[in-house]
């Protein structure tokens, strides 16, 4: 069983207009209100894999309700924390260019977060944990560290998608994978990658510190995985962007889903870039018949 953790999730609510004219006031033309946070996008592309998931985190309010409502009508397992205060509502603003605001989040008391905590007692040998997204104001800086070591004494493997010192603060617990953007590996070294070979002896750094697979993803520029062993290159997929929300987090899904079924990094990655690929072509994230029209076009190539 794989297990996301969103304990800051969201309703996205995307709002399309051709322009926006700060100071005036502007009309939407379409918007939508999406079940959202970076976990929760993990479970709806495990679910479009046919991989059984559970989605933990906290919701709460009108806004969780609706989070709810709508990760059961996709036909998501969830198993969340109710908890007093109102699940945050991030606003997605399509005006040419995407704009984001991300709320904080809302308070969550020291009961809501012990019962959170119970839930990582149902963990098994051979189950996965994805812990996705921010932390909200009442959870300590270390929120996500400090579960891993149940979450290893319980025989499961996991998965932090974070950035900078919190990611590297996971490694000695020797996560399943990491996936830094490139720009976000050069920040943990912080150095400016002159070519790819700079990136792969960055990235090989991180294994040397524990991580069992890396991924860098490249945006439309392809990706790396790299393993103890080999370095391989795939392609982007090639399409029209319409949507960035959720990218990373389809990319991070494909390739934990497939993993768990195969065992196999290479078939991972590859189904990875491809999730990654089918959410940015569409507004929400990545359906199953989407994601198995992009596979095709990803060929992994093995570079060392
Ligand atoms: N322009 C694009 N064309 C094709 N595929 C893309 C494009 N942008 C993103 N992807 C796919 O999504 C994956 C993740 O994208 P990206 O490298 O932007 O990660 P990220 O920075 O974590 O994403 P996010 O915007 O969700 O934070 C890429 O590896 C690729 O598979
Ligand atoms: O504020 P965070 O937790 O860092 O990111 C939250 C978020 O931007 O991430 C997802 C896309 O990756 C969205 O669904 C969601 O609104």
């Amino acid at each position: 069983m794989i297990y996301t953790i969103t304990v800051n999730p969201a309703i996205d609510y995307v709002i399309e207009l051709t322009q926006l004219t700060l100071g005036e006031v502007n009309r939407t033309e379409n918007y939508h209100f999406l079940a959202g946070g970076k976990g929760i996008n993990v479970s709806q592309i495990l679910n479009q894999l046919e991989q059984e998931n559970t989605a933990w985190g906290f919701v709460g309010g009108f806004s969780g309700g609706e989070l709810a409502r709508q990760v059961a009508a996709k036909g998501i397992t969830s198993d969340f924390v109710e908890i007093k205060d109102q699940t945050r509502i991030n606003v997605k603003l399509k005006a040419g260019q995407e704009t984001e605001i991300n709320g904080a989040g809302p308070e969550i008391s020291a009961t809501e977060i012990e019962a959170f905590k119970t839930k990582l007692q149902n963990l098994q040998e051979g189950d996965t944990v994805v812990m996705s997204g921010s932390l909200t104001p009442s959870l300590p800086a270390n929120f996500y560290q400090s579960l891993i070591p149940v979450i290893k004494e319980r025989g499961a493997e996991f998965v932090v998608d974070t950035t900078g010192q919190a990611l590297l603060d996971t490694l000695a617990y020797e996560p399943l994978v990491i996936k830094p953007n490139h720009h976000e590996l050069a920040e943990l070294f912080t150095t400016t990658f002159a070519n790819d070979d700079e990136l792969v002896v960055a990235a090989r750094k991180l294994l040397d510190r524990g991580a069992q697979h890396v991924l860098i993803s490249m945006a439309g520029a392809g990706g790396y995985l790299v393993t103890r062993d080999h370095v391989y290159h795939a392609n982007a997929a090639k399409g029209t962007v319409v949507n960035s929300v959720g990218a990373g987090d389809s990319m991070v899904a494909g390739f934990v889903g497939t993993f768990a079924r195969t065992k196999d990094p290479v078939e991972s990655f590859k189904i990875g870039m491809a999730c990654g690929g089918a959410t940015t072509f569409t507004k929400d994230i990545a359906n199953a018949s989407q994601i198995a029209a992009i596979i095709p076009q990803i060929e992994v190539v093995e570079v060392s």
